[in-house]
């Protein structure tokens, strides 16, 4: 084993140690230090200098109770946290999550992905991101709006436009992110860019409610083209039927291929004339209704109840994980191998585990990892703040053609220097390594504090 394999080794080992019992963090870690490795044997200094465990150690962690009280007066509470895991790049950037499942080691691993995401976007945005594990399915909006002035009533001292800026993520959009940052005004008593994705009448930028879904397709759009390919003609399974999933069905469509299914933790629907956005949006956005309600409308579509959409084995192309973490296991990996999909793009943070993206590696699937290929959301987030800054609006065209060409360069970050590194082809390795270098050499040069 080389040196580097060793220090690789050591540093594992400590970080199982400090963070044990943290699995989802522990597995973003087990990810990314062996792709970063081709780097470190280039770059003695950056081993020398320490900054690859400085950087491990997230820079701050805020944890705080929300109580809040339901329609029948009763109080319940819940545990509210934010991430700010670093700073070297720009303000801590990342989202919010609102769901059951929240817990620190969840929001460690996406903090920790988001510090490579927001530089391989090459905007000036560090790494944070938060939530609380408040579960917002069955409530009512003034449940969701108490929750979100308590939340904020704690968060606000802690972030700012020059400090830190959430946005959204699982269980947080539009309505959420209005609640919280009137809480965020009526307490600190002025207008500011302080949150993203905020709606469109007070600061909202253009695009940014269609940015990850879009950028998602942006994203393989380059890579198809390297192919000489496109998306024309092309089967694609999404997952997911939230932000993400409905805007990269979107522009799967548009682009000409099929998207034929769609799911919620329910189950999955199957519809081989092509997801009908209009419907979808209706039974997701306006009423918020499960998907069942879909299928309900759509004479040939089926629905079914219960399971997972890497279940479904038929032919296709592409395959758009816009759901969760770990929703495709070594299992729904061989699955989608054998269905013959060619491209796995994530849309979701991590909805690949360990085992399954091995099984993509071995069998020539191209694996397009989240921290890449799901950035267009916080990338447009940062264009946000570019235009809350110069007090303009920027037109759709404009914020599309931009999140267009940032997901270009994101790609060929990945492919050029997976190539320089001797992994050609790894976008993983790719994406870690020049998602890395930038923030180690940003640390450094500002004396690793
Ligand atoms: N919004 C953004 O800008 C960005 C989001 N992401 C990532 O994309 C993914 C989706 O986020 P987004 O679309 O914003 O979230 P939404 O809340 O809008 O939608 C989430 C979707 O995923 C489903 N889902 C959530 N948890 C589970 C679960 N445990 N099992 C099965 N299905 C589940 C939800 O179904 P149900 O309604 O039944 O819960 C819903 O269909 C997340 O991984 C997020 O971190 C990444 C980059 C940016
Ligand atoms: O827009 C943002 O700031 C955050 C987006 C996000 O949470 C993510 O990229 O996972």
């Amino acid at each position: 084993m080389t040196n580097i394999g060793k220090y690789l080794d050591s540093l594992t080992a400590k970080m199982e140690e400090k963070n044990a019992g943290q699995t989802e963090y522990l597995q973003a870690i087990h990810e990314f230090l062996p792709t970063i490795a081709p780097y470190l044997e280039k770059n003695p200094a950056i081993v020398e200098s320490n900054v690859l465990e400085i950087l491990l150690e997230p820079e701050r962690i805020v944890q705080f109770r929300v109580p809040w009280q339901d329609d029948k007066g009763d109080w319940k509470v819940n545990r509210g946290f934010r991430i700010q895991y670093n700073s070297a790049l720009g303000p801590y950037k990342g989202g919010l999550r609102l769901h059951p499942t929240v817990t620190e080691s969840v929001l460690k691993f996406l903090a920790f992905e988001q510090i490579f995401k927001n530089s391989l976007t090459g905007l000036p945005i560090g790494g944070g991101k938060g939530g609380s594990d408040f579960d917002p399915k069955g409530k009512s909006d003034p449940e969701i709006m108490r929750f979100c002035q308590s939340f904020m009533t704690e968060l606000q001292k802690y972030i700012g436009p020059d400090v830190d800026v959430p946005a959204g993520d699982i269980g947080v959009g539009g309505r959420e992110i209005g609640y919280l940052f009137g809480q965020y005004k009526r307490l600190n008593g002025h207008h500011s860019g302080v949150l993203t994705g905020k709606p469109l009448s007070y600061w909202g930028s253009l695009a940014r409610t269609e940015a990850t879904g879009y950028g998602l397709v942006y994203y393989v759009k380059h890579l198809l083209n390297d192919q000489n390919d496109s998306f024309e003609g092309k089967k694609v399974v999404v997952s997911g039927s939230g932000n993400v999933a409905i805007y990269a069905i979107q522009k799967a469509q548009e682009l000409g291929a099929t998207a034929i299914t769609c799911s919620d933790s329910s189950g999955y629907v199957y519809d081989p004339d092509g997801i009908d956005l209009t419907l979808l949006k209706e039974v997701k956005e306006v009423k918020r209704e499960r998907l069942s309600a879909y299928a309900a409308e759509r004479p040939n579509a089926t629905y079914f109840e219960g399971k997972s959409v890497w279940s479904y084995s038929d032919a296709y192309d592409i395959a758009l994980p816009c759901a969760t973490q770990n929703e495709i296991s070594a299992e729904y990996a061989e699955v989608l191998v054998k269905s013959g999909a060619k491209i796995v793009a994530e849309g979701a943070n991590m909805p690949s585990t360990l085992d399954a993206v091995a099984i993509f590696e071995k069998n020539g699937v191209v694996y397009c990892p989240g921290k890449a290929a799901n950035a267009g959301g916080v990338a447009v987030s940062a264009l946000e703040m570019a235009q809350n800054s110069q007090r303009l609006p920027w037109t759709f065209e404009k914020v599309d053609s931009e999140l267009d060409a940032i997901m270009k360069r994101i790609y060929e970050a990945c492919r050029d220097t997976a190539k320089d590194y001797a992994t050609e082809g790894d976008l993983l390795s790719g994406a870690n390594i020049a998602g890395f270098a930038k923030v180690a050499e940003a640390m450094i040069s500002q004396g690793l504090v």
